[in-house]
């Protein structure tokens, strides 16, 4: 996959005094689902700032090294100009919606830019349809669902066709099942339209089944990044860390030390469950033959 965010050695200082991101080298290949974790403070929110721009040509401060999306400086481009590559949805996403009906929304940002009112329609309808919101035009905003409106805030951004999609903590607000439905429109959105997915999740059991790349920041730096087993395992190293592990993984680390074996890096329920049977058919069988012996 050709890299289509590369931070090289890029730091980053809130009004040149907080240091919020510190000698961050990473690239985001073209096609990723990239997870960013890491604790409170730890500057989730700011690499996600930097990817679009708005750190520092929104939030001023002090930049160090640099940052390339699809091979161009953000330092050197206006955040408009990166919106036509980044779509950013925020954790106050509802911050994002300025207009009155669901249409009206998604057709906002295309006006703003200038488009012929053919060519805006027919990208409303196919935002709208990314989205599963076809239908839901004349609506009024206030009137949809808190999932529907955050929905919506990702086809206002899709409408602009962005090859790169941003989430800062996109589920915070929503429900367990709204946040299922969110990763699954996300992954689809992923591989069937090639969008790369760049977004921010602490509770990582939620975004298992779909990282392709895992960030771990700690306090402005990378603690690790690769794919999700490596950061999952340096993560079970480091007491601090281990708690926010996922159920699954704790298990198999669990299982692992019982059984003296090591078992696959699980992703899903149904992975799991396919090992642990043939392991207790393996060790029914011995304890079997043991007795027949
Ligand atoms: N607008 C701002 N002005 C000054 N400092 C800021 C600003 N936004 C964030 N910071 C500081 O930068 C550091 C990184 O913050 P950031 O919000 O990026 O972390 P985070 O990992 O997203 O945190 P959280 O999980 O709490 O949202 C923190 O020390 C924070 O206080």
């Amino acid at each position: 996959m050709n890299p289509v965010v590369t931070f090289n050695a890029f730091s980053f200082s809130y009004g040149g005094k907080i240091q919020a991101l510190n000698n961050i080298s990473l690239t985001v290949p073209a096609g990723s689902f990239t997870v960013i974790t890491g604790d409170g403070g730890s500057g989730k929110t700011t690499l996600c700032l930097a990817i679009a721009g708005l750190a520092p040509h929104y939030f001023g401060g002090a930049v160090g090294g640099s940052l390339l999306v699809n091979g161009v400086n953000t330092l050197q481009r206006q955040v408009a100009e990166l919106a036509e590559t980044v779509g950013i949805v925020l954790e106050d996403y509802e911050s994002q919606l300025v207009t009155m009906t669901v249409e009206e929304e998604v057709a906002f940002s295309l006006e703003n830019r200038g488009a012929a009112p053919a060519e805006i329609s027919r990208r409303v309808q196919e935002a709208l349809a990314m989205v599963g919101l076809t239908g839901q035009e004349r609506k009024e905003i206030a009137a949809l669902s808190g999932g529907q409106r955050q929905r919506l805030a990702i086809a206002a951004v899709l409408a602009t066709r962005p090859s790169i999609l941003v989430l800062d903590e996109a589920a915070s607000a929503l429900d367990p099942e709204g946040a299922a439905e969110l990763y699954t429109l996300l992954s689809e959105l992923n591989r069937q339209n090639h969008l790369t997915v760049v977004l921010v999740e602490h509770d990582l059991a939620k975004v298992l089944p779909y990282a392709t790349q895992l960030v771990l920041l700690q306090e402005g730096s990378i603690a690790a990044a690769g794919p999700a087993a490596k950061v999952l395992r340096h993560m079970a190293c480091q007491d601090s860390y281990r708690e926010g592990l996922p159920a699954l993984w704790t298990l198999k680390l669990y299982m692992e030390q019982t059984a003296g074996q090591p078992f696959g890096d699980w992703r899903q329920e149904d992975e799991a469950i396919f090992e642990l049977v043939r392991y207790m058919t393996q060790a029914n069988e011995v304890s079997k033959n043991a007795r027949t012996a």
